[in-house]
């Protein structure tokens, strides 16, 4: 790799990988040292130190999820790309460095193929066409390709026709689906799923576990490095005998399935896993994974939010020896943290996507009796500022 950079004919003006211009191994020794610095009061208080920063070999083609709006163009063109930085004018992009390299030709093509067809794309200001976003999934280990085309309201004008187009241009699609979503917001996805072609969710694995995953559902974008971070987080587990693990904020089960499949294969008995998310589809998928990876003596999955489960749990008198938690950007909630407390595991694996939230909730944890024993960043998005952290704390 040495000390090459890369080049995109759009990184100024797509904003997407702010760090291109800075080679890969000095990209990785600053979010080191941001690591560090970001830390230092938690490892003072604690006595611990950030351990190296998990890079990837090859910094390219890691996204396997990609998406683009759609707007109309000149003469019933129909326009994709990303926004430029700042702003919702589009960048057009006819590939991209960091997305696997099958996705963006898709989602060119759909414009075209809806511009023949005359399927009309939204007009964000006014809340008028059809044609808003689309994105491609592809599987990491399966090579499944779904395509999710968001529309406007329920109707898709020549949707057959669109399809069957669309499939003849890439007929390695395995699902084609429909989402509706008719709010004027700046969510990509609806709640509502028509699938259109093939099954209605696609499949993939990591860490030897099969996973279903819907259009809706959460599931990592750079599957290569989820394997390292789950592999992180498995092994702070540490499963032990008869132990019981909450998995919270479990998306389609994926930390708790693996880390119980990774117990079974260790010869670890009776590790029991129950995952908590509040998407009702991804907890769909969740249970369908247990089935899917014989784990049905093992792992349970409940729709629930964080907090209320919590509490529940709580109330309950239910004993958990390790608490898994992998929250959205925003983190978890004081409530969340203080019930973590109380309810008193061994241990408490903190996985996230923003350190910076993770920092001020890892405050509640030490003021209730936790101890910060090791700190593990993963880089998930090379060339962008982004890092992912494992934190693993013991009850003092
Ligand atoms: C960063 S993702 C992690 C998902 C999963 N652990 C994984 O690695 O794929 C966060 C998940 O938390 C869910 N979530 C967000 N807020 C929640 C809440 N209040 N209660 C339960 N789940 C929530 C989201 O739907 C999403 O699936």
């Amino acid at each position: 790799m040495g000390f090459r950079t890369y080049t995109c004919p759009i990184s100024r003006r797509c904003g997407g990988c702010e760090w291109l211009a800075v080679p890969y191994p000095i990209q990785l020794r600053r979010k080191q040292e941001q690591m560090e610095e970001l830390f230092e009061p938690v490892c003072r208080h604690d006595g611990c130190s950030v351990s190296k920063i998990a890079g990837m070999d090859d910094p390219r083609g890691y996204r396997h999820k990609a998406a683009t709006p759609y707007a109309p163009g000149a003469k019933g063109r129909i326009r994709s790309g990303f926004y430029e930085s700042g702003s919702h004018r589009l960048v057009y992009c006819k590939s991209c460095l960091v997305e696997d390299r099958r996705a963006r030709p898709i989602l060119n093509d759909v414009a075209i193929v809806a511009q023949r067809l005359r399927i009309p794309a939204y007009q964000e200001d006014r809340g008028t066409g059809v044609l808003r976003h689309a994105v491609v999934r592809i599987g990491y280990a399966s090579g499944e390709e779904l395509l999710t085309v968001v529309t406007n309201g329920d109707a898709l004008p020549r949707a057959r026709r669109f399809v069957t187009a669309i499939r003849e241009l890439h007929p390695h699609l395995t699902s084609v689906v429909q989402n509706v979503n008719d709010r004027r917001t700046n969510a990509i996805l609806g709640r509502r799923n028509v699938t259109l072609f093939g099954p209605s969710h696609m499949h993939d694995s990591l860490l030897g576990c099969s996973f279903e995953i819907g259009p809706t559902s959460f599931y990592q974008t750079n599957p290569q490095q989820t394997e390292v971070l789950y592999g992180l987080a498995i092994r702070a587990a540490n499963a032990q005998p008869g132990m019981r693990v909450m998995d919270a904020y479990c998306g389609t089960g994926t930390i708790g399935i693996c880390l119980a499949s990774e117990a079974r294969r260790q010869g670890v008995r009776d590790v029991r896993v129950v995952g908590v998310e509040q998407v009702g589809n991804a907890v769909e998928c969740a249970r369908r994974n247990v089935g899917a990876n014989c784990l049905a003596d093992s792992c349970e999955f409940v729709r629930d939010d964080a907090t209320a489960f919590m509490a529940r749990a709580q109330r309950g008198g239910e004993r958990f020896d390790v608490v898994v938690m992998d929250p959205p950007r925003a983190g978890s909630t004081p409530e969340f943290l203080e019930g973590v407390c109380r309810l008193a595991p061994e241990r408490v694996v903190y996985v996230s996507c923003n350190p910076f939230t993770q920092v001020r909730d890892l405050s509640i944890l030490q003021d209730g009796g936790y101890r910060v024993t090791s700190i593990e960043p993963v880089d998930m998005f090379p060339h962008t500022k982004h890092v992912e952290t494992v934190v693993a704390l013991s009850r003092r």
